[in-house]
């Protein structure tokens, strides 16, 4: 069994409970309140914004070139596709430059961007993707898995269509194979360390929702200017 079996095994639990996840399911159904939805798409944004910047960390730590520019390629495609789209989204809601401006991320935002850096910092290419990998691969099953859905919502319909599309779903299996190759032939103890990267950020994927949908707030306000 490749590593990106096993450790989606391991997480299979975690991941459901995204899938059944309130918010996921009234953004499917159509009836998920766009004052949530809009908390989201700020913590995104944001969110998103880090993601760019650790998959080009990815192509600092790869050891070809040809790496490199792929990983260099995919950070483009999060600025150039999915924080694009986020500014569609920004528009549709009337979200103002100043309201942007005042953005601060919530706690879960904020942690889980803390945990992809420090898989960066501390370890190679393939701790790099083992933290990034949950991103893409979880929003993929949830866009297959809504491709039925008819929310009859302009901002959900989009949404379901980006993450259900081929070309979302080439990006997130280039990815798989390449974390199968870098895990292969390495020591268990290794295959434990990047597993756990892994569940950490489907940890993290399953808080990020549950972040939007009770409008997640710093429990102490002087860290509420945080960025
Ligand atoms: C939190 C999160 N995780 C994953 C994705 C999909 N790239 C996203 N937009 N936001």
């Amino acid at each position: 069994m490749g590593f990106c079996e096993r450790v989606r095994r391991e997480c299979d639990g975690i991941w459901e409970a995204s899938f059944r996840h309130p918010f996921v399911e009234a953004l499917a159904d159509g009836t998920l309140d766009e004052d949530v939805f809009r908390f989201y798409v700020l913590q995104d944004a944001y969110y998103l914004s880090h993601f760019a910047k650790v998959q080009a960390l990815g192509a600092v730590k790869a050891k070809d070139l040809l790496t490199t520019q792929s990983f260099a390629k995919h950070a483009e495609a999060t600025c150039s596709a999915e924080l694009a789209l986020h500014e569609e989204f920004f528009t549709m809601l009337g979200v103002t430059p100043e309201e942007h401006a005042a953005f601060r991320p919530a706690p879960t935002a904020y942690a889980y961007t803390s945990h992809m850096y420090r898989a960066a910092v501390e370890g190679d290419l393939a701790d790099v993707l083992a933290a990034l990998l949950p991103c893409y691969w979880l929003y993929w099953e949830i866009g297959e898995r809504l491709k039925g859905a008819e929310p009859g919502h302009p901002i959900y319909d989009k949404w379901i269509a980006t993450y259900g599309s081929e070309w979302f779903g080439e990006l997130v299996n280039e990815q798989i194979d390449r974390m199968n190759r870098l895990a292969e032939e390495l020591p268990e103890e290794r295959i434990l360390e990047l597993g756990e990267r892994f569940r950490k950020s489907s940890i993290y994927e399953l808080n990020f929702w549950e972040m939007a949908w009770t409008r997640e707030q710093w429990e102490t306000p002087e860290m509420e200017g945080v960025r």
